[in-house]
């Protein structure tokens, strides 16, 4: 068995997941960075072991159960443990609700929710071999507490991991298994860039509206930072949140109010 916890961190070559696996290295973890090109994890890998860490990179297409299955087995195989996993990969396409296709939810609910069901499953069959438990992490939104126009589609993803999160809590308590989610607000990533800018060009407005229109409603008067999300998760992978289950944790700054 390792000497230090070992965490897999999905969707970690920029953004969210890039700072999640920068923060669980930081806090001693022995990290996974998991995503669709290998070039990008491979490369943040590589700055945590310049920067004194035990990083290791695996290419996987969370939507494909095989490959989440073949990630969380390399991982166990190449650390020798594993304890955590934060299925944060996702994607976000932004349309009004009558340009959604049957593309855009097959595609957006294939990575969003498949990658956290296939992701959930791995890690709880790791754990199982391993004879210990451990604490599963999903990504989930505000937008997936509270409705955002345009967002129909990738709302109704993060509102699913809610669910999801809720369901599968009870379901390995007794394993010694926590399941909770964070719900990040409106964090400075390149999705939500994109996720600005396209709500700008359907309304015909110049690109900072859009983020506005978003950022608007945040009391602390500030978007997030990628660190704000990384400090919650940093929590929910550390012993101090073993009491904590099936908790769907809002970090944006006070946006939505629950
Ligand atoms: N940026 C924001 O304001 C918010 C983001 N979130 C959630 O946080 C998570 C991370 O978001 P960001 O860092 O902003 O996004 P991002 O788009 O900047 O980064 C997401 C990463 O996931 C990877 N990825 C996408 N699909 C994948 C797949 N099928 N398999 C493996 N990797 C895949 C991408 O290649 C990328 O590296 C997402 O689940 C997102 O929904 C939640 C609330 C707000
Ligand atoms: C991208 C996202 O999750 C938002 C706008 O809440």
């Amino acid at each position: 068995m390792a000497d230090k916890k070992v965490a897999l961190v999905t969707g970690a070559g920029q953004g969210i997941g890039k700072s999640i696996a920068e923060r669980l290295s930081k806090d001693g973890f022995s990290v996974a960075l998991v995503g669709r090109h290998l070039d990008k994890v491979q490369a943040v890998a590589d700055e945590l072991n310049q920067a004194g860490g035990d990083a290791f990179a695996v290419k996987a297409d969370v939507a494909n159960r095989d490959d989440v299955f073949a990630a969380v087995k390399a991982t166990k195989d190449h650390f020798g443990d594993f304890n955590v996993i934060v299925n944060n990969a996702g994607v976000a396409p932004s349309s009004p609700i009558e340009d959604v296709t049957p593309e855009d939810l097959e595609f957006t609910f294939k990575i969003n929710v498949g990658g956290v069901i296939w992701g959930t499953q791995a890690a709880v069959q790791a754990f199982k071999e391993l004879g210990h438990g451990g604490k599963v992490i999903n990504g989930s939104s505000q937008a997936g507490q509270e409705g955002n126009p345009n967002l129909t589609v990738y709302g109704s993803t993060k509102f699913a991991i809610r669910g999801i999160t809720q369901t599968t809590s009870k379901e390995l308590a007794e394993r010694g298994i926590t399941v909770n989610a964070y719900c990040p607000g409106i964090v400075k990533t390149p999705m939500m860039e994109d996720i600005a800018k396209s709500v700008a060009k359907e309304a015909g407005k110049p690109e900072s509206w859009g983020m506005d229109q978003f950022a608007k409603n945040i009391s602390m008067k500030r978007l997030s930072e990628p660190s704000d999300v990384s400090n919650l998760v940093s929590f929910l992978a550390s012993s101090d949140s073993n009491y904590i289950t099936g908790q769907s944790i809002l970090v944006d700054g006070g946006m939505v109010y629950r």
